[in-house]
């Protein structure tokens, strides 16, 4: 059992301020750059706080978010609904270990603006338009600084990528209270299969992650979204930056509601890495998404990179 080391208040996931990405001074702009690039090869994980996306975006978000989950269950699974993508806890779990207490929409960005995914839902439309839109600049202007810093043009890179439509997404998420045990996850522990992620979480908390082997409890602060380096970036950066496991932990008393925005490219693109000699070997992103659905269906859990390490 991995003990949780912030209890005793040793670390706090590192908060960087973005503003410094856009100021006049270039030794301020490098210094962001450079906080960026240390968070996510010593964490694979940091906030940021002005980060350019309007509190009233944020809340009007969650808003619609909680609408869309207060419908009865049969409502949230009708066919059409966000492109049929409703999901609740874990098809695949054989164990209370592996099974999420929580439901999702995953919501392709090609489908965001297409109005028979919402049926009476239409407020929801134009906020999630506006959001993914807001949360994509973010992710792209955090992936440019990440490029830059492996020594790469990052025009070359999102040439290579070509970042898909059909490929990034939004899933929302909401984790019910969960009163039958401490011991069962909102979300089981897992690594992202993207290039990196964007979370707003509201003030409930439960979200944990792993640093030096030991489980780190992010700390909700409301002014902040939560980056993580996903498997994609960890193999382009030959291990430099580090997608880490994270989970959620289940709230007794309380629900928890999420947005994750996930930076992916397109099915085609190869990933491989900047720097020799190579970690692991040179695969597409579908064969990537391909490997992990067979090791879901096959024994219940993602392997992800240590399926494409070379020998
Ligand atoms: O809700 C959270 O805090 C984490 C969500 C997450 O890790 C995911 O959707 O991949
Ligand atoms: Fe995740």
């Amino acid at each position: 059992m991995i003990k949780l080391q912030n209890e005793d208040g040793c670390q706090e996931l590192p908060v960087i301020d973005l503003a410094g990405l856009m100021s006049k001074d270039e030794g301020a702009r490098a210094k962001c750059a450079s906080e960026i690039a240390v968070a996510s090869s010593e964490w694979g994980f940091f906030q940021v706080v002005n980060h350019g996306i309007s509190p009233k975006l944020l809340s009007q978000m969650r808003k619609e978010q909680i609408e869309l989950f207060n419908a009865s269950f049969s409502r949230k699974s009708t066919c059409g609904l966000l492109n049929n993508s409703y999901r609740w806890g874990t098809p695949t779990a054989t164990a209370p270990d592996n099974f999420s207490w929580s439901e999702a929409f995953h919501i392709p960005l090609a489908k965001i603006s297409d109005q028979s995914c919402y049926g009476e839902f239409s407020s929801l439309r134009e906020v999630l338009v506006e959001y993914a839109a807001a949360m994509q600049k973010v992710a792209r202007q955090l992936a440019e600084v990440l490029i830059k810093n492996l020594g790469q043009e990052f025009e070359e890179f999102e040439e290579m990528i070509k970042y898909d439509e059909s490929t990034c997404f939004l899933r929302l998420n909401r984790y019910p209270a969960c009163e039958i045990s401490p011991e069962i996850y909102g979300l089981v522990p897992h690594t992202d299969s993207d290039f990196l992620t964007i979370l707003h979480q509201d003030q409930v908390g439960g979200l944990q992650l792993i640093k030096d082997s030991k489980w780190i409890a992010v700390n909700p602060n409301k002014d902040a979204l939560i980056v993580n380096i996903g498997d994609l970036f960890q193999a382009w950066s030959n291990d430099l930056y580090k997608s880490v496991e994270h989970k959620v932990m289940g709230n007794p008393k309380m629900e928890r509601f999420s947005v994750a925005y996930f930076l992916c490219p397109s099915y085609d693109s190869l990933i491989k890495s900047c720097r020799q000699p190579p970690i692991y070997t040179n695969f597409t992103f579908a064969q990537y998404r391909a490997k992990v659905h067979e090791d879901s269906r096959l024994f219940g859990r993602k392997f992800g990179l240590s399926r494409f390490l070379r020998s």
